[in-house]
């Protein structure tokens, strides 16, 4: 579904991904995890197209994506920083990207699963961060895309919003959907991951599942078995 293979991205001197390569076979819910600024949006935008590699291989749906959109249309994206128009009510704003989709949308379910209908008038500019980031989701699932790519889905939700994005997460994995999520929250990592991909130095440090990964370091616990990973000699890709 998703391969990368060999994939180097530098900006400046700036060497972020030094032959980055997995591969994604199967559906679930896979979690890009690693420090700030490790180059987990930078991969995820590689993957969308958005950021364009020096090197390396980028395969979707068994098709190179070099050169080519159409695969796009097949990818939900939620961006760590959603960039709209600030002067749009939210109601203008999912219109507009309807339109652009030219697709029929499922937004009435999640407006009011989100709670949405009250902001529907509001102005981008007067929204908080946390029902903005609501919007973000609305728009990142309102197309039946076969993968979604989150980066940091949950910053600013209030506890009612989180419970209801973990239920969309879960019900997107038994529709047979592959979502891809970058977070620092570990507690989400357990509640919806079953597998784990792990930059480290520019390079994938660990793929495998959970399990996997408390096994290898002897850490019941996610966040000290991936601190378990840092240290030297410790374990390292299956
Ligand atoms: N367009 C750009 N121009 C220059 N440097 C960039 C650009 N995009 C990212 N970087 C740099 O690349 C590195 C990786 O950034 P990236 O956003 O991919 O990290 P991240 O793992 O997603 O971080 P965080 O956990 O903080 O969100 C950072 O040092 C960042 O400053």
């Amino acid at each position: 579904m998703i391969q990368v293979t060999d994939l180097n991205k530098s900006f400046g001197k700036l060497e972020v991904l030094k032959g980055v390569s997995f591969s994604i076979n199967r559906p679930g819910v896979f979690a890009v995890l690693g420090h700030n600024g490790s180059g987990k949006t930078t991969l995820l935008k590689t993957i969308l197209g958005m950021v364009i590699p020096n090197n390396g291989e980028l395969q979707v749906n068994g098709a190179a994506i070099k050169r080519s959109w159409e695969y796009r249309k097949d990818i939900a994206y939620l961006p760590q920083i959603a960039r709209f128009p600030e002067n749009l009510t939210v109601n203008e704003l999912i219109k507009m990207i309807l339109d652009i989709r030219n697709r029929k949308g499922r937004e009435v379910e999640l407006i009011q699963r989100f709670g949405l209908e009250k902001f529907l008038d509001k102005k981008l500019s007067d929204l908080s961060g946390g029902t903005r980031q609501k919007v973000n989701i609305v728009l990142a699932f309102m197309f039946d895309a076969n993968i979604c790519i989150m980066d940091e889905p949950t910053a600013g939700l209030d506890p009612v919003a989180l419970i209801e994005l973990k239920k969309l997460i879960e019900e997107e994995r038994e529709k047979g959907k592959t979502i891809l999520i970058t977070t620092h929250i570990m507690s989400l990592v357990e509640e919806v991951a079953e597998e784990i991909i792990f930059l480290l130095d520019g390079k994938i440090h660990f793929q495998g599942t959970l399990e996997e990964m408390q096994k290898q370091t002897n850490e019941k616990d996610l966040e000290h078995a991936i601190a378990a990973m840092l240290v030297p000699n410790g374990t390292h890709n299956h």
